[in-house]
């Protein structure tokens, strides 16, 4: 797994790379399995991510470029971190490939209600599982994407229904290889802000971290995380903006929203 780095930046480093989780959302705040559905962030989430942004700013972090899903709460999220930054007007792309996991027919249901009823350890693997599909939305579904013009430009066949770990990864990953990597590449500081689970994958993958490992990474809301790559793009070390304990206790948190107690 790639090392952490502590203080100081090293000059020989190539690049470096910002991964934002959005601030909490109001789902988020009731502790509901979300997905695709277009939830924004709850009052805590925008101080959330005022607070990424002031992280940064004091960090000395300047920005070229940014991506995003196409969800309000990543995309508000962004909004108020290049505000802090005052640097609202470099470009930004809003992806839907970057879009949290399709959670299927969970979405909408408490966690913890789901956790009694199903059980912790069936909770566990629709959430941090690598292979497990939560159980599928019906494609007559009125929440069916294919009902929603922000996806009319996504081939049907590409749009899902309720994915694993797996299939999230099947479309963060080459949208990297091909739109973000490429913009590195090139010398452009970029940000990410996303989800949980759509940067689960792609620190699966750039860590080269294993199915067994995925299962006990939480990323908490609203917290940077940075990326020192080598010229190759391979991760020389990551760390959070914020201390140890903060981190800690911020994903414990996101840990405690499956389990029944
Ligand atoms: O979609 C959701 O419910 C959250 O954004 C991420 O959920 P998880 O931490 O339960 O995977």
């Amino acid at each position: 797994m790639t090392r952490a780095f502590a203080g100081g930046y090293n000059e020989e480093v190539s690049c470096r790379l910002v991964l934002l989780r959005h601030g909490e959302s109001i789902w988020n705040r009731e502790n509901l399995f979300t997905g695709w559905v277009d939830v924004d962030l709850s009052e805590r989430g925008k101080e959330e991510a005022l607070r990424a942004g002031e992280r940064l700013r004091e960090a000395g972090f300047r920005f070229d470029e940014a991506y995003t899903s196409v969800l309000k709460r990543s995309i508000r999220t962004l909004w108020i971190v290049l505000d802090a930054l005052d640097q609202m007007w470099i470009p930004t792309v809003c992806a839907w490939q970057l879009n949290e996991r399709h959670y299927g027919a969970l979405q909408g249901l408490n966690k913890k209600e789901m956790a009694r009823k199903y059980g912790e350890e069936q909770v566990l693997l629709w959430r941090r599982s690598y292979d497990v599909r939560p159980p599928q939305l019906s494609p007559d579904d009125p929440a069916h994407p294919r009902h929603d013009p922000r996806y009319s430009s996504v081939p049907a066949g590409s749009l899902p229904t309720g994915e694993s770990l797996e299939d999230t990864l099947a479309r963060v990953i080459p949208y990297w290889r091909g739109e973000i990597a490429p913009r590195i590449r090139a010398g452009k500081r970029l940000i990410v802000a996303a989800h949980g689970n759509s940067l689960r994958a792609l620190v699966k993958y750039l860590d080269g971290m294993s199915e067994e490992e995925i299962v006990k990474l939480n990323i908490p809301t609203g917290i940077p995380l940075l990326y020192e790559l080598d010229s190759e793009l391979r991760p020389i070390g990551r760390r959070y903006l914020a201390s140890d304990e903060e981190v800690a206790r911020a994903a414990a948190n996101v840990v405690a929203q499956g389990q029944a107690g």
